[in-house]
């Protein structure tokens, strides 16, 4: 049956605004809401990054492959991935845990008029099989799941992509050096605080994020990609402690 999707209203950031009682993120409703203005002005490149998924995928997406875009949220980076698929016969899945973002989702994929299909699922991407792929996606997806599940995600990964496809990762790191660390971290924030945001509404998120969100370094990062069956991983993408990698298997 087709619809007509009324586009899902865009609203400022203001969640941590006010002072609050300490408590876990969570992606639920409120937070889907204000999505595409929280994730612009928090990720430092942020939006450079999307359209850059799209020339990514164009490059290296395989006719009659899958696709998969892995903690999709809105859709940003599915539809980057969509417009860089020229292929009628690849498949595209989305996949999100959080129902909220996945409803959303759904609004932002039936606006964007474009001939290949999307499907989205809600469920983790921990038990989501990935088969005969070409490009999969992990746009600040990896850094939300518990480090000790990482591993063997990406090995699944690896496992089920084809020679000569990729996995794009994209993850806020950590630095080795206490003193790089820290430096980064403050232009992190000074980039939040031109983004409008106050010095409480940076400290609460902080306190927030801190048990939910888990940094790695950049080296971790890529020993893990090579371990998991990737054949070279290069940063393509560096703005403060927010990179992105891709990771090619052997063709
Ligand atoms: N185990 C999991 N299973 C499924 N989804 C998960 C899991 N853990 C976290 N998520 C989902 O991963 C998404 C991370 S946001 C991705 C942005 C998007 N890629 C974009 O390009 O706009 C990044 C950020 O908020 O920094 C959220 O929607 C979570 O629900
Ligand atoms: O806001 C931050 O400080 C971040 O590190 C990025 C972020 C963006 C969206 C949700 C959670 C974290």
């Amino acid at each position: 049956m087709s619809h007509n999707p009324t586009p899902p209203q865009q609203e400022t950031d203001r969640l941590f605004a006010t002072p609050r009682e300490p408590a876990d993120f969570r992606f639920d409703a409120s937070v889907a809401r204000v999505f595409p203005d929280m994730i612009r002005r928090s990720v430092p490149g942020y939006t450079t990054i999307i359209p850059m998924i799209e020339v990514i995928t164009e490059q290296y997406v395989q006719p009659g492959s899958h696709c998969y875009d892995l903690g999709c949220s809105l859709g940003a980076s599915t539809l980057a991935m969509r417009h860089g698929i020229p292929y009628r016969d690849c498949t595209l899945v989305g996949v999100d845990n959080s129902s909220a973002m996945i409803e959303r989702c759904e609004h932002y994929i039936a606006l964007d008029d474009h001939p290949l299909p999307v499907t989205l699922l809600c469920e983790d991407i921990l038990d989501t099989p990935i088969r005969d792929a070409s490009v999969t996606t992990l746009n600040f997806t990896l850094q939300f799941v518990a480090p000790e599940r990482r591993a063997a995600l990406l090995s699944r990964i690896a496992e089920g992509t084809r020679p000569g496809g990729v996995l794009i990762l994209s993850e806020k790191i950590r630095f080795e050096s206490a003193v790089e660390q820290d430096i980064q971290t403050r232009l992190h924030h000074e980039f939040k605080r031109a983004n409008g945001y106050s010095d409480l509404e940076i400290s609460q998120k902080r306190s927030a994020i801190e048990q939910v969100l888990i940094p790695e370094t950049l080296a971790a990062h890529r020993e893990r990609l090579l371990a998991a069956g990737f054949e070279r991983v290069m940063v393509w993408y560096q703005c403060f402690n927010f990179v992105s990698m891709l990771a090619i298997k052997a063709s």
